[in-house]
């Protein structure tokens, strides 16, 4: 489904991802997981086709990103960590228009966005303008117009913060439906307990390095009894466990 060979992103002298390998299986739910400024968004961001890598391939369900990027972009769904740009049209103009590009016919996509604006309880806000919604309901209108043509591979790119219990449980159901019929999900999270609960494999990276790919569980095994935090701070390289704070007394 995804597969990352070598890829590294530089930003002048800032090397954002450096030499990252992994693989994304059709079936899974992917958990990618890092500090802030690891170099997620920048990987996400190369898998989706906004940047172009400095070094190494990138295939998505069997297209290399850089010469198919049309058959990429049709393949997958992506919501990003940004709100959406579109503030003067509506959720429903918007999803419409998202609809129109993905060529999703007229009978589908009234079907699905009418599911989706419902399970999502936007129903009563749809035909408002965007500019008018919290954080979290364009974080939804993002996630409909991102599955309204009923992608085979989710992106997802810290999609469960900012979300209200309710929204967040029956996203994360999606996410886990999605996958049990053997499509994929990739998305990213600080939270080491949302990997654990939703994850079939995740990556931890830190510095722009891949520090671990696999299950949770190979993870507490690999760290005996420490707690989920206390694992990613030292993975990741973290310094945190040493502040003293008596600089506050
Ligand atoms: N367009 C850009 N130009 C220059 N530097 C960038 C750009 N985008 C990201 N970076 C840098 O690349 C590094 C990785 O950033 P990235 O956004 O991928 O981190 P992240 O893991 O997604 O962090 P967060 O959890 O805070 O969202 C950071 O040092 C960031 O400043």
């Amino acid at each position: 489904m995804i597969k990352i060979e070598n890829v590294t992103k530089k930003f002048g002298n800032h090397t954002a991802v450096d030499d990252i390998s992994f693989e994304v299986k059709k079936g899974e739910v992917f958990g990618f997981l890092g500090p802030n400024g690891a170099g997620k968004t920048t990987t996400i961001k190369m898998i989706t086709g906004f940047f172009k890598p400095t070094k190494g391939n990138i295939h998505v369900n069997g297209f290399d990103v850089l010469k198919n990027p049309l058959s990429v972009k049709k393949s997958l769904g992506y919501v990003a960590d940004e709100p959406l740009i579109m503030e003067k049209v509506t959720g429903a103009e918007y999803i419409n228009f998202i609809a129109d590009v993905f060529e999703v016919p007229p009978e589908t996509r009234i079907k699905r966005a009418e599911k989706l604006i419902e399970h999502f309880k936007l129903k009563d806000f749809i035909e408002n303008p965007i500019s008018t919604y919290s954080h979290g309901m364009k974080q939804k209108v993002s996630l409909i117009s991102a599955l309204i043509h009923n992608p085979d591979l989710w992106i997802l790119d810290e999609p469960i913060v900012g979300l209200d219990p309710e929204s967040a449980f029956i996203l994360k159901k999606m996410m886990r439906n999605h996958a049990n019929e053997g499509k994929t999900v990739f998305f990213s999270t600080h939270i080491m307990e949302i990997a654990e609960k939703m994850c079939d494999r995740i990556a931890i990276i830190g510095n722009g390095k891949i520090v671990f790919i696999g299950t949770v569980d190979e993870l507490r095994e690999a760290r005996g009894n420490e707690t989920l935090e206390q694992i990613f701070l030292e993975v990741t390289g973290s310094e945190s466990e040493k502040i003293d704070f008596s600089y506050l007394d």
